[in-house]
């Protein structure tokens, strides 16, 4: 057995054309399919999008492996365990609704077995919307090994580092900082702190890009040099292992008797990357008024109506408030887009308790929402001649176009907080017609 996974390393930017080997000469020079590839490696090309996508938005990369992708048992379909794909089966009801945070499991459970959904739309054989899941697990994955053609994977890690080995070389990632796994990239999640929970938006449309930024300019928000892709690093393992792939919305697990992170060198721009969520350029009003919260966006998923996003990924990064004579927590609103939030650390300052680190709210489509009635109170009379810092909190949001349907199971939780409706009870009639 030869490994260098232990040895990541990686490469700076976003959707860059990436080239890098784990061996010197790997990767073929100046062509992609040579007639026999470098050190006996078989060469294989993986796309991300149409052939002929334009240029700009086109995702491929090409594999020098020690074995074939499709050298494998057959699949079989196994249970899907708590992961649902169908997000038609139970009434969304337009109730604001909030979870605690999901225990960790008591029995062992992996990556893939501690995940389960909460919510979603569309559906991933129409290739449009997204899945919301949670995940809490205690274990490593050792002898299997997982895939999802049904979509991308952005990983929220809440507690616990995660290394996640992939074909393409090893992310590691900690609370705050966030992964995304292309749709079909072989991976194992292992767990150096025994333990790990978190939020994963399994997104089945167009791939997540960095949004254009208008009169923001050519800087901000996140950087693109921020977002880091692994070096190649391989495994030359056998044994009895399994492949899980995650396919029309269903589980299936084929016998494959190698590691199938094999990827000696590969070239390209489809490649798994991580963001550390604490490097956005956060930009906000320095005269009145809070903005819309499009300016908190990291990753967008762009749907074919222009400036219509099937997925947004949005954060709540510490920050300083600074807008005179406002109200500065998020104000009360309806929108056209469905929000389903988490947190990562610290409050959230739209919400004096109850929204837990860990935990997550789901507001639907013009579903009324906003600050609970004692932050209302607070920034009411709060001085705003000087400014205040919002600090050591991280919160963020799956902001989509289609209503989010919460799954049975999210219904049914024993984490489902009965009484969220009432921190919007509080509220005095202040209304006097005879003083304006
Ligand atoms: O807390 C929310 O509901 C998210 C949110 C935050 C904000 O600053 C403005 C609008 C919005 O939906
Ligand atoms: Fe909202």
């Amino acid at each position: 057995m030869t490994t260098n996974l232990a040895h990541p390393g990686y490469q700076s930017g976003f959707g860059n054309e990436f080239a890098t080997e784990a061996l010197p000469g790997a990767l073929p020079a100046h062509r992609n399919s040579p007639q026999r590839a470098p050190y006996g490696l078989y060469a294989e090309q993986v796309s991300g999008t149409a052939f002929t996508a334009p240029r700009a938005h086109n995702r491929r990369s090409w594999l020098y492996r020690i074995r074939p992708a499709a050298m494998h048992q057959p699949f079989r379909q196994i249970g899907n365990g708590r992961i649902v794909s169908r997000f038609d089966e139970v009434a969304a009801p337009p109730n604001q609704l909030r979870w605690d945070p999901l225990p960790l499991p008591t029995e062992p459970a992996d990556f893939i077995d501690g995940l389960v959904t909460m919510a979603g739309n569309g559906s991933p054989l129409a290739q449009s919307g997204c899945a919301i899941h949670l995940y809490a697990a205690n274990r490593s994955m050792t002898d299997r090994f997982f895939y999802d053609a049904d979509g991308e994977l952005l990983i929220v890690p809440q507690q616990g580092r995660l290394s996640i080995a992939t074909e393409l070389g090893t992310l590691d990632i900690e609370p705050q900082e966030i992964a995304v796994i292309p749709r079909g990239i072989r991976f194992q999640i292992r767990l150096p702190d025994g333990a790990a929970r978190g939020y994963v938006c399994e997104n089945f449309g167009a791939l997540l890009r960095l949004p254009d930024m208008g009169p923001i300019g050519s800087n901000g928000l996140a950087n693109p040099r921020d977002f880091l892709t692994p070096c190649a690093s391989y495994e030359d393992r056998e044994g009895d292992f399994e492949l899980v792939a995650k396919f029309g919305g269903n589980l299936w697990t084929a016998k494959i008797g190698h590691s199938p992170l094999d990827v000696v060198a590969w070239h390209g721009n489809y490649a798994p990357y991580k963001y550390d969520l604490r490097h956005f350029n956060t930009i906000g009003s320095i005269s009145y008024d809070h903005p819309d919260p499009s300016i908190f966006l990291v990753l967008q998923a762009p749907s074919d109506t222009p400036g219509v996003d099937t997925l947004d990924f949005v954060i709540f990064p510490p920050r300083w408030l600074a807008a005179e004579d406002t109200f500065r927590p998020p104000w009360f609103h309806r929108n056209v887009a469905s929000e389903f939030m988490g947190l990562i650390a610290g409050q959230y300052d739209a919400k004096s308790e109850g929204f837990r680190p860990g935990g997550a709210s789901l507001h639907n489509c013009m579903s009324g929402h906003g600050p609970d009635a004692p932050t209302f109170d607070k920034a009411s009379s709060a001085d705003t001649s000087v400014p205040h810092k919002v600090d050591a909190t991280m919160a963020f949001m799956f902001e989509t176009r289609d209503p989010i349907c919460p799954t049975a199971h999210a219904l049914s939780s024993s984490q489902l907080q009965p009484d969220y409706y009432q921190c919007w009870q509080g509220f005095h009639k202040h209304f006097n017609e005879n003083q304006p």
